[in-house]
């Protein structure tokens, strides 16, 4: 279980100029389709967690992890301009090419592992998370590097809309856990994964090319869409354990806290009760 710590509006944390404008624009349109509403709603959480996450966790002279996704491109902006308002310095380490193209778009200055192996914090999306801040990760196919700066860093904080705040993995995410397996055996870890866990393995597909998705590290990916849920570190311990798995999108006990931004402008702060 993990307790909410505090709740706050958004529009007391955010000073940007640019940023106040979206959050305001969100907050007054009520015009157009119940859909486009919705939309302008999620896109108001998500900046409104990353910002507050930014805003929080990041202090000068850190080395900062930079998620893959969405929701963190809102927080490399947040950091770009407080860069330029309060002379801000971080290093920061990409965890895919989109990553690292943001970090270069935005003029923040790019690490590297192999420069810099310890990170102060690190900060990324997730797909869903639990009462107990365990996420499933990897809708972008980023899970593995995402992984490993997470967990060499001081702190992984995710940041979220609150669609993604759930009890139980898997009630709004039905897209399953992405698992990332060296191309030539994907076969048989799909049939172990099913033999052994049940539900299905389906081999994540790229867009607009033919075959399957291959990842930023050469690999592919086996959406696993399990049937119920259990005691994630077992599961994630024994898959990792199956030959042919590089890494799973299950993020167990790696999150210190979670930043969930509400169609409102209000951002609720979640800290995992395991700390
Ligand atoms: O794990 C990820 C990519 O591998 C993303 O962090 C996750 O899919 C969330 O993305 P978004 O912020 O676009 O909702």
């Amino acid at each position: 279980m993990c307790c909410v710590i505090r709740r706050c509006f958004v529009g007391t944390v955010l000073r940007s100029a640019r940023a106040t404008q979206l959050v305001t624009f969100c907050s007054i349109h009520n015009v157009g389709s119940t859909n486009l509403r919705q939309m302008d709603g999620i896109e108001a959480g998500k900046k409104a967690a990353a910002i507050t996450a930014v805003n929080n966790h990041v202090k000068t002279n850190q080395v900062v992890g930079i998620g893959s996704g969405t929701t963190i491109i809102s927080a490399v902006q947040r950091l770009a301009e407080r860069v330029k308002e309060e002379g801000l310095k971080v290093i920061c380490i990409p965890t895919s090419y989109q990553a690292r193209q943001l970090i270069l778009e935005n003029k923040l200055t790019l690490g590297e592992l192999e420069i810099n192996p310890e990170l102060d914090v690190a900060i990324d999306g997730a797909d869903e998370i639990d009462a107990d801040l365990t996420c499933i990760k990897g809708g972008g196919g980023c899970q593995t590097q995402e992984k490993i700066v997470a967990a060499n860093a001081k702190e992984f904080i995710v940041i979220a809309d609150s669609r993604k705040d759930v009890q139980v993995l898997g009630t709004n995410w039905k897209n399953g856990i992405p698992i990332e397996v060296i191309p030539m055996a994907w076969r048989p870890v799909q049939v172990q994964i099913e033999k052994r866990f049940g539900g299905k393995a389906c081999l994540r597909m790229a867009q607009r090319k033919m075959g399957p998705l291959v990842t930023d590290n050469g690999n592919f990916i086996l959406d696993w869409k399990f049937d119920k849920t259990d005691d994630w570190w077992k599961i994630n311990t024994e898959l990792k354990l199956i030959p042919g798995i590089v890494e799973t999108g299950l993020f167990v006990k790696m999150a210190r806290v979670a930043y969930f931004g509400t169609p409102e402008g209000t951002v609720d702060i979640r800290k995992a009760s395991w700390l």
